[in-house]
């Protein structure tokens, strides 16, 4: 079967194929080839019929899917998002793609090099490209996943030819139950093997997994050990979690190898006493110890002696949370984390990157609390006494982009002030520049922006000196921009500086929290007041979908407010009409029909021709507009359009209220001003 197989493989002279040939059948080869690349090899002609000169371009799963996969991981794929920007840094100005796979070879993440940005293209490195090992072969992220263990793939061992310029090293991850979660990758095209990033990925993907483990063992006992007191809680710690009784749940894989374990079946659902000649109780009462100063402790491998700190269960976690915590702030030293745990995760991250050189992407669905959540990071951060300037991308008219962001010299252009104009991205200096709707931004001015990044500079129009800057971004967007940089209308350069780090905020139909938001937005809005909320009115908060988000929440609650005359809220001061959009009754949506035109329309462009319906629509929007106090942002829900989509009406219907100027567009579109320590979970 096996020779047929290698039969079929195109006699046509590559001696890539010769080679592989020659190794399957157990003959000598011209270059030394690795057993286990060997065996591989095999499984692609034999298991997969790849046929190594056939080209074949990686399978791209869905975006649904992707997510999808993305947020299975959950918390360690934030984690690993941290290592490889640290690792990415360590390897600056090598030519290089890091990649972070799922179990099935899927890459959710990418960073790297921008000079390999073409090789990385071409070759396939996208995220939620399939890199399995059935559908490309022998490969890096494919073999490692695989063979569960960390492998150099180099040139010509890849299976298919169109992979042999490249040269890939991935390590694989684990979680407590020995599941294999994901690998980890750096591929380029150095031609030699290259032993130190080897060393460089293990390390970083030990890293990833520790702290997936210590996270996921947050609701239990977890010992960390090493033999010498010092080397605890380095990558090289093993960790073992147990529970009140002793059983163990869950240990990482360096526990195994100190422990001489091969397994993670071997060692859960031991009891810790077993494994180790230290009873119970005084683990426990290590647990109980202040600070983190290792203790001996004796094991059963004869005179292994080890040093080790017992962490106890977080308090806060799962059912023993106290109900009613207190309100979550990026700002306070000991944080409770929400009970949502991708909110959990976003905040565990921005506290880790917030006094960092990164540039964080928010993403979200609008009125999930981007823009606040990217206030909250900067007051929380050390730049807290620094500008935050928020600067709206879709709202601010294209030819004016330019001159709003950068700012122009006295003269610069017919029109310009007298006195110029600073530009947005000087007043942020020192502070943090919060770029909302990035997807937004003109392709033209991108590449001025990425320049004003890369070389922390910014010219203004007819200006001829460049002005030194120093600012942090947050940039936030609804859209894909993956999507739209392989649709070539989003610089992938830009892109990947933007992307430092991803958050998601999810959808709050979506959080596991939302009784908490509720109460949380309740006391911000209620002031000095102590206001509760009755058992039905709440039920009917939870069952609703929400469109959109806080944004609407916040509205719902305020309303609520303002209309109950006692200290607690009840079904009975609550209108069906608030939800407009979410499960509103027929009646509700009688305003909405008056718009049907504005959805229908979308982003097109159409001029309006029928001044009838053109005076019809400008009442709707005026009416809307009024009703959400000129919130745009809360406008645009109502009537289910874009933000864009709303300014661009208003603009053609002259709609702009009485005094507001073109800055009052941007940022906080009414919101209150930013309360530092009294921010709720985002
Ligand atoms: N954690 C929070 N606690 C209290 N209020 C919040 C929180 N997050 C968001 N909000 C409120 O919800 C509303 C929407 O938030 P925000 O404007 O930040 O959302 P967004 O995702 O930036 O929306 P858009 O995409 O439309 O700009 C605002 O009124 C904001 O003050």
């Amino acid at each position: 079967m096996m020779e047929e197989k290698i039969m079929v493989l195109r006699q046509d002279g590559t001696g890539h194929a010769r080679l592989i040939q020659s190794a399957v059948k157990g003959q000598p080869t011209a270059i030394d080839i690795d057993q286990s690349v060997r065996h591989s090899w095999s499984r692609c002609l034999g298991n997969y019929s790849l046929d190594p000169l056939k080209t074949k371009q990686p399978i791209v799963v869905e975006r649904v899917d992707l997510q999808a996969r993305r947020e299975r991981l959950g918390t360690m794929l934030q984690i690993a998002r941290i290592e490889m920007l640290g690792l990415a840094r360590q390897m600056q100005h090598s030519e290089f793609g890091i990649m972070l796979t799922d179990a099935d070879g899927v890459i959710l993440c990418y960073t790297g090099d921008p000079a390999f940005a073409d090789t990385a293209r071409r070759s396939g490195f996208r995220e939620g490209a399939v890199w399995s090992e059935r559908e490309l072969g022998t490969n890096g992220m494919g073999t490692c996943l695989m063979m569960r263990r960390s492998i150099i793939i180099h040139r010509s061992e890849h299976f298919l030819l169109q992979n042999t310029a490249l040269t890939c090293t991935a390590a694989p991850i684990f979680d407590m139950q020995g599941k294999l979660l994901a690998a980890l990758d750096i591929s380029g095209s150095s031609s030699e093997p290259q032993m130190h990033t080897l060393a460089l990925v293990e390390i970083a993907a030990k890293n990833i997994e520790n702290r997936a483990v210590l996270e996921a063992a947050r609701g239990y006992h977890a010992l960390r050990f090493h033999p010498f007191p010092e080397f605890v809680s380095t990558p090289g710690e093993g960790v073992i979690a147990f529970d009140e009784a002793g059983l163990i749940v869950g240990c990482n894989r360096a526990a195994l190898d100190l422990l001489n374990y091969r397994e993670h079946g071997e060692l859960c659902g031991e009891n810790i006493g077993s494994v180790l000649e230290t009873s119970l109780g005084t683990l426990m009462q290590l647990a109980s110890r202040p600070g983190m100063r290792p203790e001996p402790i004796a094991a059963h491998l004869g005179h292994l002696r080890l040093f080790g700190v017992v962490q106890a269960p977080a308090s806060d976690f799962g059912a023993n949370r106290p109900s009613g915590s207190p309100v979550l702030t990026l700002r306070n030293t000991d944080p409770t984390p929400s009970r949502d745990p991708v909110v959990a995760s976003n905040h565990h991250v921005a506290r880790r990157v917030m006094n960092r050189d990164i540039s964080i992407l928010l993403l979200g669905e609008t009125g999930t609390g981007k823009g606040f959540f990217a206030k909250s990071i900067h007051a929380a951060s050390e730049r807290a006494d620094k500008p935050f300037v928020s600067v709206n991308c879709a709202a601010i008219p294209e030819l004016l982009i330019e001159s709003e962001l950068f700012g122009y010299k006295p003269g610069a252009f017919t029109g310009a002030a007298r006195q110029g104009h600073s530009g947005r991205i000087l007043q942020a200096n020192g502070g943090t520049l919060f770029l909302d709707e990035i997807g937004d931004m003109p392709l033209s001015l991108q590449a001025r922006l990425l320049t004003v990044i890369e070389d922390r500079e910014v010219m203004p129009l007819g200006g001829s000196k460049p002005v030194p800057v120093d600012i942090r971004i947050i940039s936030a967007t609804h859209c894909d921009l993956i999507e739209m940089t392989s649709r070539g209308q989003f610089r992938d350069d830009l892109y990947y500086r933007l992307n430092g780090i991803t958050l998601t905020m999810p959808p709050l139909r979506k959080r596991q929290d939302l009784p908490e938001m509720v109460q949380a937005l309740i006391k911000l809005e209620a002031g000095d007041r102590s206001i509760r909320i009755g058992d039905a009115l709440m039920q009917r908060l939870l069952r609703c979908s929400w469109p959109g988000n806080l944004r609407q929440l916040r509205n719902v609650i305020r309303n609520l407010l303002a209309l109950s005359e006692t200290d607690e809220l009840s079904l009975t001061d609550f209108d069906e009409r608030w939800l407009l959009g979410a499960s509103a009754p027929a009646e509700a949506r009688i305003e909405a029909h008056a718009v049907t035109r504005l959805n229908h329309e979308a982003d097109a462009d159409d001029e309006d021709d029928d001044d009838v319906l053109a005076d019809a629509e400008r009442a709707a929007l005026l009416r809307t507009l009024e009703a959400c106090r000129w919130n745009v942002s809360e406008a645009a829900v109502r009537l289910h359009v874009s933000r864009k989509t709303l300014y661009r009406k208003m603009h053609r219907h002259g709609l702009i209220r009485h005094g507001q100027r073109l800055d009052s567009l941007q940022g906080a579109e009414g919101d209150p001003p930013h309360a530092g320590a009294g921010l709720t979970p985002s």
